[in-house]
């Protein structure tokens, strides 16, 4: 798969099949057009080019609205995309002349003049450029002129992967971890940098790595305790997580994201760790003291085990 990081670097693309979303997630449903757009390039002997743009479109038409978290920062997204035998991915930066441009400018200036597509496979529903104005019609009526054909994912197609960003992230949010890797069709993962937290869990026989989750547009999973698999620098660990306000010794709302490695004794202060989730073991709880709280932590460890 190439990576072209800008729309104005990508050279010579031989007979362009096309999609063009922000794929946030790389779901079962994108992963059903892109099995489609890899398909038609093999029968038309073309190249397989997924467009998609970078920051999120909402992120820059609304600025000052942070309540649109993402599955996926740049790089999970790529290291998703890279898996399923795209032969170009294209990352134009939006911007807001992007959004300001008309839909034939859009279409002809870009998607034409700088791509060279000769097939878009396209949502019935996808709009696009000034006021989202543009749409499949207007495509079909462009087709002709410029020379490219117009493949449909019709409703009945897209109710048939019932699956959205959305509905992802609703999952998440309530921490419904199982459905959400059932959509995604791989499981969810998250990055975070180690720092130093309150030494508490050291005494409570729970050594826990404080996570900083180095990208603010990425989706935290809703306050529970996890079963996870943690990739650290050189090895996988189990590990249980816990997201939440740790109601037992803080009072504060501030949301931690701590997780203790099974069967690890080391620092890990600095380090990169990545999160695979697998499941919700429980809610997290008030408990009325740290022996009651080590208790537990103790049968969560247990059942992390037993599986
Ligand atoms: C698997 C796991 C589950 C946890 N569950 C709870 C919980 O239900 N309630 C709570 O108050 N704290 C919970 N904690 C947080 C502990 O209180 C915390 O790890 C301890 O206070 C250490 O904090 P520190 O790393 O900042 O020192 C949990 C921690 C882990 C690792
Ligand atoms: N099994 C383990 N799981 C998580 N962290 C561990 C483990 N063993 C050692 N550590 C280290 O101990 C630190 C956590 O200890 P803890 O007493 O909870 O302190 P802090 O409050 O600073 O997180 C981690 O950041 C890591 O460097």
């Amino acid at each position: 798969m190439i990576i072209h990081k800008s729309i104005n670097e990508i050279g010579e693309i031989k007979n362009p099949i096309l999609t063009v979303g922000t794929f946030d997630g790389v779901h079962v449903g994108h992963q059903k057009i892109i099995s489609r757009i890899n398909e038609l390039a093999q029968e038309k002997n073309g190249e397989s080019v997924l467009l998609t743009f970078h920051p999120h479109p909402r992120k820059v038409l609304f600025p000052d609205d942070d309540s649109l978290k993402l599955i996926n920062t740049i790089e999970e997204k790529t290291a998703l995309l890279e898996q399923f035998g795209l032969d170009h991915v294209i990352y134009m930066a939006f911007e807001k002349s992007l959004s300001r441009m008309s839909p034939v400018e859009y279409v002809r200036d870009i998607l034409v003049n700088k791509i060279g597509i000769k097939t878009i496979v396209i949502g019935y529903d996808h709009h696009f450029g000034r006021n989202r104005e543009g749409d499949i019609e207007l495509l079909r009526e462009l087709g002709p002129i410029y020379d490219f054909e117009v493949v449909e994912i019709t409703a009945q197609d897209i109710d048939e992967i019932t699956v959205s960003s959305t509905k992802v992230r609703r999952a998440i949010e309530k921490g419904d971890i199982k459905i959400a890797n059932e959509f995604l069709g791989h499981p969810f993962c998250m990055t975070g940098t180690v720092v130093a937290g309150a030494k508490l869990g050291r005494e409570l026989g729970y050594p826990t790595a404080n996570l900083q989750v180095n990208d603010i547009n990425k989706i935290i999973p809703g306050n529970g305790v996890y079963e996870v698999i943690v990739q650290t620098k050189e090895n996988r660990f189990t590990g249980m997580l816990n997201i939440g306000t740790k109601p037992t010794v803080a009072d504060s709302d501030e949301t931690s994201i701590e997780v203790h490695l099974l069967d690890f004794n080391a620092d890990l202060y600095g380090q990169e760790l990545t999160l695979t989730f697998i499941r919700k073991i429980r809610d997290e709880q008030k408990f009325d003291d740290l022996t009651a709280l080590k208790n537990q932590l103790s049968k969560d460890e247990e059942s992390v085990r037993r599986r």
